[in-house]
């Protein structure tokens, strides 16, 4: 096919020029984002402090993150502790309170998620995570009042759901208050003090119950106190706001390249909702691989812990103040493993961003395996220090999990990004609670510890698959802040943008991709015909347009605007309808029933629905004959009259039809025809996809030719009938139908 321009006119030299510079200003504008977030192809990494010096930035907020993961953990870790106590005291049965704990631990998985969904509108992680820590403090004292089962309830639920903000608004603060050649050792840093608690905690408790002589009572509320000190010292805290360092700085670069003002705001971009951040989320090739990965690790990591200190009991007759200087040492190791190996995964992630995932699939192989060798070890010597190996190898997977899971996602979206993971592992730690218990059931301790080597080594394979995502991802990230920004210069600086532009459209059945790099334009007002082969993807297309479906990578603009993962109903309020293919109608309603559903969509009042039912009257009188008869004893014809009365209801800017003539009479065809010209003529531009060449052909200004999910013509429609080549294969299939009928 010869190349053409978006509307089928050929290229001349001066267009071929434009569009070679383009291609060039776009590359230069992608290589510049590649070396703003950080990978800069080589390993060198300068030290920590000069790197912060470089950008004005200081050491306060790792610290106070630090100081907030170490103390949301306090409540939970002394209740552990202290749980016979706290149960003889209250005169509690184990049961009891182990249902309260699973309460507690249901509030944890699930509040990252409303964490992220109140930072999606508004950058104020930091005063949520002060509000929150302040809450969990208060919580943490309160538990020492605690008289009864219900006062226990509330303070565990109400603690699993405060520090659901650790979760999900850590890890993204500190990429958007640190520049991206510190991230990693940043993230190492909070992990480190993360993982301190296992030091702190323990020392607390002893210094409260054992020195002090206090009761459970007096030791929560010292821990609390502790904690509120921790709060107090994060309250210098500020959200720097989302992508600072990183996607800002890619679309203000953009920006400059077209001399224009480079803090000028960006034109109104589409923002999503909640549920449709995450859908878009789970589509980026990395974080859904990871998710999996997490899933599994998550049956491993949770479990582990739980069940190594069931084995330090019943194999080695370790009590609980043993087994709290064990985890207190192990802890301590894998902290040491965390600074020591900062600096490197910083250096990794420079050179090659899917390369930390490397590490990360070997380091998670070899803790299993120190893991199941400290379990069979007959010397205690021995196992401490297969145990630490482990922990120190778990250790390092943090950061570098967070950094690959975290980069290939925008700014604002990484707080719902670090919630789904969150939630994915908890997911897997409940299973693995269960698999593990029936295997210790039946092979023992130390034969559920050895069964640890089974998830350890399918996730670290999963985790480790995702590495060669991540610099496609990265790139495709690049490409959208980019492409964003052009189309933003564009339409302030009054050129004219196509109504609808899909741009590089991707769409895969599960693991059956159906479309591949598909460009389609509409411009206002236009009809156009899209046409091709069964299977061929029409239909398909014709659902990323509307938000039926979803794209795995591409754009779908509209007047500029990115709705690519826009709900379908959002899209019917911009003014994109579709009338799908077949019964596009509610059988068990009648037919004015399904009128008022289409104007309910828009949430019309039922005196303007009422005239368009009126309107789609005056114009299908039949339709009117048959008010009452319910839809699905309508006849083909009927019911697509009825499809086509949505457009007079809705009345929407671009009108996407699936085979309006299918399996019709050519008499009714004609009259629907008529009414699409009509719907046209008025000013809403149509997508028409036809099996029937020829009708398309007949309404249609433009057409796109689609073949195996590629479109093979674009251009208009007398050009198209001159393409023998193309028209062939769809009259063939239809003769060859024909014959088989
Ligand atoms: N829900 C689905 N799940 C799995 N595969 C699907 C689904 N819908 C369509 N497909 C497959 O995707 C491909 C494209 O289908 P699509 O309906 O978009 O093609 P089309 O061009 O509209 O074809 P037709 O003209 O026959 O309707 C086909 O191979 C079809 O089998």
């Amino acid at each position: 096919m010869a190349k053409a321009l978006g509307n089928g006119q050929p290229i001349d030299g001066a267009a071929t020029a434009v569009l070679s510079d383009l291609e060039r200003r776009r590359d230069g504008l992608h290589a510049r984002a590649r070396q703003q977030l950080g990978f800069t192809g080589t390993e060198g990494t300068p030290p920590l402090r000069k790197t912060l010096r470089e950008h004005n930035t200081s050491w306060y907020p790792v610290l106070a993150l630090g100081g907030l993961a170490i103390v949301d953990q306090f409540q939970t870790y002394v209740f552990t502790v202290l749980t016979p106590d706290i149960a003889r005291s209250l005169g509690l049965s184990i049961a009891a309170i182990a249902g309260m704990r699973t309460l507690q631990a249901l509030a944890h998985a699930v509040s990252p998620l409303p964490m992220a969904a109140l930072t999606q509108n508004r950058a104020w992680r930091a005063a949520l995570c002060i509000i929150t820590a302040f809450g969990w403090s208060l919580i943490t004292a309160g538990t020492g009042l605690v008289v009864n089962l219900w006062g226990l309830g509330i303070v565990l639920v109400t603690d699993g759901l405060l520090v659901g903000s650790a979760v999900a608004l850590h890890r993204p603060l500190i990429m958007d208050i640190y520049p991206p050649p510190a991230r990693v050792r940043l993230l190492a840093i909070r992990e480190a003090f993360e993982r301190s608690t296992s030091i702190v905690a323990p020392l607390l408790v002893t210094l409260g119950a054992s020195v002090l002589g206090l009761t459970w009572r007096g030791v929560f509320l010292i821990l609390g106190i502790v904690s509120i000190i921790g709060a107090l010292f994060a309250l210098g805290l500020r959200d720097p706001g989302y992508g600072k360092w990183d996607t800002e700085q890619i679309r203000r670069t953009v920006r400059e390249s077209h001399h224009a003002h480079a803090d000028q705001l960006s034109s109104q971009a589409v923002q999503l909702g909640f549920f449709e951040i995450t859908r878009r989320l789970l589509l980026v090739p990395t974080v859904r691989r990871l998710a999996v990965g997490y899933l599994v690790f998550g049956i491993l990591v949770i479990p582990y812990t739980t069940f190594l200190s069931f084995f330090l009991d019943e194999r080695w007759g370790m009590d609980a103040g043993e087994r709290g200087v064990f985890f207190g040492f192990t802890a301590a190791v894998g902290v040491v493993a965390l600074l020591l190996y900062g600096p490197r995964g910083e250096a990794i992630f420079r050179q090659n961003p899917g390369g930390v995932l490397d590490v990360v699939g070997i380091a998670l192989i070899a803790a299993v395996v120190c893991i199941v060798v400290a379990a069979v070890m007959p010397w205690f010597v021995a196992m401490v220090v297969f145990f630490s190996a482990a922990q120190a190898l778990i250790g390092v997977l943090a950061p570098l999990l967070g950094i690959a899971q975290l980069s290939v996602v925008e700014a604002a979206w990484r707080p719902h990004a670090a919630a789904l993971i969150g939630i994915y592992m908890a997911s897997g730690s409940l299973l693995g609670v269960f698999l593990l218990s029936g295997v210790e059931e039946r092979y023992g301790i130390a034969g559920a510890m050895i069964s640890l080597l089974i998830p350890g080594v399918i996730g670290a394979l999963i985790i480790r698959s995702a590495k060669d995502l991540v610099a496609a991802d990265l790139d495709r990230l690049i490409d959208e802040i980019v492409e964003d920004e052009e189309v933003c210069h564009l339409t302030s600086s009054g050129a004219g943008v196509p109504m609808l532009a899909c741009r590089g459209v991707n769409f895969s059945y599960g693991q059956l991709q159906v479309l591949f790099d598909v460009d389609f334009t509409v411009d206002d007002g236009e009809m156009i015909a899209l046409l091709g082969t069964n299977g061929a993807g029409k239909s398909t297309l014709l659902k990323v347009v509307s938000g039926i479906g979803l794209p795995t990578t591409g754009t779908v603009r509209y007047r500029g605007q990115n709705v690519t993962y826009l709900d379908a109903e959002r899209r019917v309020r911009l003014g994109i309808s579709q009338i799908p293919g077949g019964r596009a109608v509610f059988g068990p309603m009648n037919v004015v029933e399904n009128l008022r559903a289409f104007g309910y969509t828009l949430g019309r009042s039922p005196k303007v629905v009422d005239q368009a039912i009126e309107r789609s009257f005056e114009t299908f009188p039949r339709l009117h004959e048959r008010r009452h008869s319910l839809a699905a004893t309508l006849s083909g014809g009927e019911q697509q009259m009825l499809g086509l009365s949505k457009a007079l209801i809705l009345k929407p800017r671009l009108l996407l039809i699936d085979e309006l003539s299918l399996g019709l009479a050519p008499v009714i065809v004609g009259q629907l025809l008529e009414l699409v010209r009509e719907i046209n003529r008025r000013g809403t531009a149509v997508v028409l996809v036809e099996q029937s060449v020829n009708v398309a052909l007949s309404v249609a200004h433009h057409a796109y030719f689609m073949e195996k999910g590629q479109i093979r013509f674009d251009g208009p429609s007398a050009d198209l009938l001159a393409r023998g080549d193309l028209l062939r294969a769809v009259f063939l299939e239809g003769a060859t139908k024909g014959a088989a009928l």
